[in-house]
């Protein structure tokens, strides 16, 4: 399969030159040239398959051409070893549970596969070392510093903004040492994904090291997250709830959601979705206006989603031809301040002891706002509501318990180097590395 950019002024890229460089030359997100439907049968029986078979599947379609079918099916088995349940929260409103993987966040999957598929092609090329460049408003930096540790051949430098991650996020990055770099921003997560994609277009750079994203902008990190709605569609079917799905999707970067607009290209039976934004609405407005104003992120509770300039914004106008009346015919949206975040949380654990986190709380409460009859609501529960554990427990006013995985996170001691936000003194670290 080939990958184009989405600005059109870049040569078209095999699999391994797209997962290599991350973005294209022309600063364009690549996307495959093909998007292929899974037959019927896949669809009608899906309900029997388990999360790695459905996934698998999936994979195929997209990476079957350029990866051995036995290395492909190791890749999804090792990346899934965790399950994610569909778990009903009240009426027809059902939560797709993205955090029981090693991170508590859903960038695992992404991150985990990207890491094995990276790994791959270096053994197979014997490439000298890459260094994958990771911009994170919270999830990303852990999913993706923790699915690359320890990976032969990969350093990971994870820029963060200063002060806007929350605490356990910070340390689920920050304390791992080894191949992991965690470099500390004095600016906005836009800042960070400004620094990282400037250096993908230094030709300076490029020449003195071999660079790649593991930001969703990668299509080895942004493709898999469309397995799990499939498999959220497998359990809805299994208790017949499938017909007029509707996801809801809390959205920062729109990895997360182009993932499920590809997988209803690919013939997913989903109704339709809804982007849940926080105070950072650019999508929203997009959706009023037609114009896309991309600002400065403001920080939220909901920090994960703190992006001003949503990258997969671009994947997500090429899929529908940039035609906003078709992109408002399949997509929604909805946007919410800290407070009616804050009330979400602690109403939604009132009335039926689910605790949601704060960008969980986004989703929830688009879907109590907008369902209609008949349908079936199923919002992507990010991350667990541990990562955030001031914030929720001042909010529901309980202490939280606080998963196994989470406090071995804690016990590390926090190693960063500090950063500007100008690219002159980022360059000139990677310059001396
Ligand atoms: N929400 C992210 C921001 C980066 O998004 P990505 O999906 O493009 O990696 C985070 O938690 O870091």
């Amino acid at each position: 399969m080939k990958y184009y950019s989405t600005n059109r002024q870049a040569p078209v890229a095999t699999l391994e030159e797209a997962v290599v460089k991350g973005l294209a030359a022309d600063k364009g997100l690549f996307m495959p040239e093909a998007i292929k439907s899974l037959p019927q049968e896949f669809y009608g029986s899906i309900e029997q398959l388990s999360f790695q078979e459905i996934a698998y599947h999936v994979a195929d379609a997209f990476f079957g051409e350029d990866v051995p079918a036995e290395t492909l099916k190791q890749i999804v088995y090792d990346t899934l070893s965790f399950d994610v349940p569909l778990v009903r929260v009240k009426d027809a409103i059902y939560s797709l549970e993205l955090f029981h993987g090693p991170t508590l966040a859903f960038k695992d999957v992404g991150g985990r596969f990207m890491a094995r598929l990276l790994g791959h092609f270096i053994r197979k090329e014997g490439k000298k070392q890459v260094n994958v460049l990771v911009a994170t408003s919270g999830d990303t930096g852990s999913a993706v510093a923790n699915g690359f540790l320890g990976v032969e051949g990969i350093h990971v430098y994870v820029l963060y903004p200063k002060g806007k991650v929350s605490e356990i996020q910070e340390k689920q990055f920050t304390t791992l040492g080894r191949n992991i770099t965690a470099l500390e921003v004095d600016g906005t997560f836009d800042d960070c994904q400004a620094l990282v994609k400037s250096a993908f277009m230094d030709k300076e750079l490029n020449e003195h090291l071999q660079l790649t994203s593991a930001n969703s902008i990668n299509v080895a990190r942004f493709l898999p997250q469309a397995f799990y709605y499939f498999y959220a569609y497998a359990q809805l079917k299994k208790i017949g709830k499938a017909e007029n799905a509707v996801f809801c999707v809390p959205s920062g970067n729109f990895g997360n959601i182009t993932a499920g607009l590809f997988g209803k290209k690919m013939g997913l039976p989903v109704k339709r979705f809804i982007a849940a934004n926080n105070k950072n609405d650019i999508f929203y407005q997009y959706l009023l206006t037609g114009l896309y104003n991309p600002r400065p992120s403001v920080a939220t509770i909901a920090n994960a989603m703190d992006v001003g300039d949503p990258s997969n914004f671009a994947r997500v106008l090429d899929l529908y031809d940039a035609s906003h009346a078709a992109i408002s015919s399949d997509i929604s949206g909805t946007t919410y301040t800290d407070e009616q975040i804050r009330e979400t949380v602690k109403k939604t654990y009132q009335e039926t002891r689910y605790l949601l986190d704060p960008h969980g709380a986004c989703g929830y409460r688009a879907l109590e706002e907008n369902l209609q009859p008949g349908e079936i609501g199923v919002f992507l529960e990010t991350a667990h509501p541990a990562k955030f554990l001031d914030t929720v427990e001042s909010i529901i006013g309980e202490e939280v318990e606080i998963p196994v995985k989470l406090q071995a996170f804690m016990k590390g001691e926090k190693k960063s180097l500090p950063m500007t936000k100008e690219f002159a003194d980022f360059k000139q670290y990677l310059l001396s590395l």
